[in-house]
């Protein structure tokens, strides 16, 4: 059976978001007091650990089964000339993963996280988003269902994704979910001129004005503006949020996945770590709406999960030193 077989069951997994578990995040916070360093002074790797061990429920966390997954879809907008690249690329990048040729295969291996890859109908575009609606309804449910099928039994999940002209929808649900212009939410992506920023500038426009009586939820804001793969890591999110897994979100797409989804619920992004800040000039825009805070600003503006992969060395960091290092009591150190 399908994760999401009904509109009503995805909004009922909306609508009942787990918490973390609070002993353990206690427990992990008290350590982090106990451990042989100035309270605080291991910055942002202290919030880290605590965030992992009140999501997995346990006060030392740890990543056994890390797990990437990129799912593939392809655009009708593509069409409306507003990547820098033919969207035949997005079978050649599927089988240059495949192949183990692309920076993800490279960047998980070094991250320690298994990766699977999750082609979405990719000889079936969506429809023109500023023509139709991207996805019918069993479109649309078919792709989160496969994206909540990913999470399986992972203890840190990344999510990536693979479009070619995914940048335009992404930057139709920021508009959708959180106002402004589209001016403000569409950037370069693969590298479009001036001229291919007014066409995603324009389509993005198009598509609002065409589909606005009914960006009322995040279900049909998805599934009208967005796609496969960005459905999916939606999915993913809400279906790792039902088993408290930690997600680690990369750029600008798989971020404008869930804006839909915190336009109703803010709280959905409560077990999600933002692993960096995309070049993409939305993204900043974005993180701020959403209240993340990205661990990595390393000016990558490429997608695939790869900025999300390097933060989880980072992340890594921070549970080999809440694990490893030795209390104040231990050590015979003088607390202060
Ligand atoms: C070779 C290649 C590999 C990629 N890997 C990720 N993307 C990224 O670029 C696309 C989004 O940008 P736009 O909206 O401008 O098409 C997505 O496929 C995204 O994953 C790639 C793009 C290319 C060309
Ligand atoms: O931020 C991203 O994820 C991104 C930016 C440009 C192109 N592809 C992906």
């Amino acid at each position: 059976m399908s994760a999401f077989p009904t509109v009503t069951a995805f909004e009922a997994a909306l609508a009942a978001l787990p918490e973390p578990d609070a002993a353990a995040r206690d427990a992990a916070t008290t350590r982090q007091g106990q451990l042989t360093k100035p309270p605080g002074s291991l910055g942002r790797l202290e919030e880290i650990a605590i965030f992992l061990a009140g999501w997995q429920g346990r006060a030392r966390p740890r990543i056994e089964r890390g797990r990437a997954v990129i799912f593939a879809g392809n655009h009708g907008v593509v069409g409306r000339g507003v990547s820098a690249f033919p969207a035949d690329v997005t079978v050649q990048m599927v089988a240059n993963f495949a192949a183990g040729g692309a920076a993800i295969n490279a960047l998980a291996a070094a991250a320690g996280l298994d990766l699977s890859i999750v082609p979405l109908d990719l000889d079936r575009p969506t429809a023109d988003f500023t023509t139709a609606p991207a996805m019918s309804e069993a479109e649309c449910l078919a792709a989160l269902s496969a994206g909540a099928e990913a999470v399986g039994d992972a203890d840190l999940l990344v999510l990536g994704e693979m479009g070619i002209g995914n940048t335009t929808p992404a930057a139709a649900l920021a508009a959708a979910s959180f106002g402004g212009e589209p001016a403000d939410w569409v950037g370069p992506g693969t590298g479009v001129d001036a001229h291919g920023l007014s066409r995603k500038a324009a389509a993005v426009a198009d598509g609002l004005a065409l589909h606005r009586p009914h960006l009322t939820g995040a279900f049909e804001i998805l599934r009208r503006l967005g796609g496969r793969e960005i459905a999916a890591m939606a999915g993913a999110v809400l279906a790792a949020r039902g088993k408290r897994v930690p997600v680690v979100l990369d750029g600008f797409i798989g971020t404008a996945a869930i804006a839909p989804l915190a336009m109703v619920h803010p709280a959905i992004t409560a077990h999600c770590l933002s692993g960096h800040c995309s070049a993409e000039p939305g993204h900043v825009r974005l993180l701020d709406r959403l209240g993340l805070r990205p661990i990595l600003s390393l000016d990558m503006r490429l997608g695939e999960g790869s900025g999300a992969a390097v933060a989880v060395q980072v992340i890594r960091a921070a549970l080999a030193a809440h694990d490893g290092m030795a209390t104040f009591a231990e050590a015979g150190v003088a607390k202060g």
